[in-house]
């Protein structure tokens, strides 16, 4: 309903038994890839040990058959002792063998978790902007980060349980086919309905927890409300704690009852399971006495038999619970597998020649662009053309697509149809990645980095000239604000985190402009960008803004909707439903009498000084 549309799972057996060589061919390779050594130490270890648990049950016959043998006590005792000996080191051995097993597994799942973290991340930062407007995109990066990560984690252990549990039969097996084929059958019979109802319960915790991800997932999103500082203020102005507290209550009780439902049906099928093991279990002990009366076996090897049908059974419940969690896990590994070739498919590839820092002008011809997932474009068949130190603005009612042309213009968007071309006499058509080394973006609401003031300036790219940095302050104003920190530009900037500080929104605007100016970029792309500034910080930031365009050759496209802004702007674009409706400098619209002049006039009426009206007497005659 809310957690992301469920997988389309089988869950049946024989589906289960059809897809499992897959899944456990998905953790394999993971595991491989995050510690081989590691890997091939964990699975030779535990062969070893099983081998060894066979030796012992064998050693552990002897031991009894010389016990059950004639002759006076200590006689038999004496004849007992080698193999008792060889019991003993197998024991040890074995348990050394699972200690470095433990030690290697324990080493193997946070490497292989990191691994994991890391192919994630990677795919995620390398996307294309336009992956986070995807909705499909999107959903497979939340169940691949909600999912499939702790699926991981699991995943790695249940590999090593069925491997140790393949290994465990396959030595029990050898030796109950060595003491009487029959014995084969009679485990198998036994272990039937203990494995259905172990099957059953992995299944059921599967299905059931679709449901519960999803009541979990609304669940946190109220409790990260309630928690979380961004909410903190309007949840206190309005008062809504108790409405969120209930909201939360709510959907608490509801993954608390699903839990519940989860929990009883799984108890409720373990039982059942159980009670028909036993039945099992008694059946073959009445099997292996009517072969002990029928003298086929002697008594030694019965007692040897029930050992190891008991450790076959133990096995056979292992192998088919962690089979089927396991096979629950690959599902998930696989589905990430996906989301990270689909990231590295819509990742910037980079082709070509740098592009050169100077450009004589930038064409868009005929440019349409439709967000991932709708049908109706934002921008669509946009003619234009920037020349190299120009400022144009674009302007038009919320919604008209100004943020999105801008964002193409910049390279952050490819167009779904028409061309936009960089360059001077011959014009190149750039992949999107090579034009955002060049451009600066400074927004409305722009990124407050929980990093130094330093880093918030340069995050980590080297300075394209040595005085950058003071430049970028100084033009921005921002060298004031680094001014008031207690460490200057080492001063870390979040309140969240210890010894850090927090700043204004007009502040952390500033900085956002030293930002943008630090990398000298060619063009710069200013989406409201003084809307929290104060009106002397506003005329000194489009100072600035103006002064890059004329000293330094750096375009700026300007959005803005306070007209008075962009009067001086070499160019006005006006966008409509994402169609360029008129352009022109602010004289030429304001003529032309069309779009753009009404909403100047509108504008420029709501900041004139009002008109002073009579004060109406009042008509004593009227009531
Ligand atoms: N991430 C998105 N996914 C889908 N549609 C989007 C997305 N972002 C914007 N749109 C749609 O694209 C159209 C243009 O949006 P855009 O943000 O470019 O307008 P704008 O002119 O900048 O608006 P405003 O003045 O309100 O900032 C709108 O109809 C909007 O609903």
């Amino acid at each position: 309903m809310f957690g992301g549309r469920p997988q389309a799972v089988k869950t049946g057996s024989l589906a289960m038994l059809r897809e499992l060589p897959g899944a456990i061919g998905q953790t394999i390779g993971l595991l491989w890839t995050a510690g081989r050594g590691l890997t091939v130490t964990v699975l030779a270890c535990q062969t070893a040990a099983a081998a060894l648990t066979g030796l012992g049950l064998l050693a552990g016959t002897r031991v009894l058959a010389a016990l059950l043998a004639g002759g006076p006590t200590p006689q038999r005792i004496t004849a007992a002792l080698p193999s008792l000996a060889l019991v003993g080191g197998v024991l040890a051995a074995r348990g050394a063998l699972t200690a470095a097993v433990a030690e290697a597994q324990s080493r193997l799942t946070p490497r292989v978790l990191r691994h994991a973290h890391d192919r994630l991340y990677e795919a995620t930062a390398a996307v294309e902007l336009a992956a986070f407007d995807d909705p499909d995109w999107q959903e497979a990066l939340s169940r691949a980060r909600q999912r499939t990560l702790p699926a991981i984690e699991l995943a790695v252990a249940e590999l090593l349980a069925v491997a140790a549990a393949i290994a465990g039969l396959l030595a029990v097996g050898g030796i109950l086919a060595t003491l009487h084929p029959l014995l084969l059958v009679l485990l198998t019979a036994s272990v039937i309905p203990h494995t259905w109802a172990a099957m059953r319960a992995a299944r059921t915790a599967y299905t059931g927890e679709i449901p519960l991800a999803a009541l979990y997932h609304r669940q946190q999103l109220i409790a990260d409300l309630i928690t979380g500082r961004p909410a903190a203020a309007e949840i206190r102005a309005y008062g809504a704690e108790r409405f969120l507290l209930a909201e939360y209550r709510r959907w608490a009780e509801a993954v608390q009852n699903q839990r519940q439902r989860l929990e009883l049906t799984r108890a409720r099928t373990t039982m059942a399971g159980r009670t028909l093991g036993g039945i099992g279990v008694l059946i073959t002990l009445i099997a292996l006495g009517a072969l002990l009366n029928a003298g086929v076996m002697p008594l030694a090897a019965a007692a040897t038999a029930v050992m190891a049908i008991r450790a076959g059974q133990a096995s056979f419940v292992q192998l088919a619970t962690t089979a089927n969690r396991l096979y629950e896990r690959g599902l998930y590994i696989g589905d990430f597998n996906r989301f990270l070739a689909d990231s590295h498919a819509r990742a910037h590839h980079p082709t070509g020649d740098p592009m050169p820092r100077d450009f004589a002008a930038i064409h868009l011809d005929d440019v349409t662009f439709c967000y991932p997932g709708t049908e109706k474009p934002a921008v669509e068949g946009v003619d234009l053309s920037l020349v190299q130190g120009e400022v144009i603005a674009l302007v038009g009612e919320n919604g008209s697509g100004k943020t999105t042309l801008a964002r193409l213009l910049a390279g952050l968007y490819r167009p779904t149809a028409g061309t936009i071309a960089w360059g001077g006499p011959s014009p190149r058509v750039l992949a999107p990645g090579d034009l955002r080394r060049l451009v600066g973006l400074l927004g409305q609401e722009p990124v407050r980095w929980p990093l130094s003031a330093h880093d918030n300036i340069t995050l980590g790219r080297p300075a394209p000239r040595p005085s950058a940095l003071d430049r970028a302050l100084s033009e921005a104003g921002a060298d004031q604000v680094l001014a008031g920190l207690p460490h200057g530009a080492e001063t870390l900037l979040s309140r969240h985190l210890h010894g850090g500080t927090d700043l204004s929104g007009g502040q952390w605007q500033r900085l956002a402009l030293a930002r943008a100016l630090y990398g000298a970029p060619s063009i710069l792309i200013c989406d409201e960008p003084t809307a929290p500034l104060d009106a002397r910080a506003e005329q000194r930031a489009y100072d600035t803004i103006r002064r890059q365009a004329a000293q330094h050759g750096t375009t700026v496209v300007l959005i803005t909707h306070r007209l008075a802004s962009v009067r001086h702007a070499d160019k006005i674009y006006v966008l409509d439903h994402g169609h360029l409706i008129e352009h022109g400098t602010h004289d030429e619209l304001l003529a032309r009498n069309g779009d753009y002049a009404q909403l100047y006039r509108l504008q420029a009426a709501a900041h004139a000084p009002p008109t002073p009206h009579r004060r109406e007497t009042p008509d004593p005659a009227r009531p």
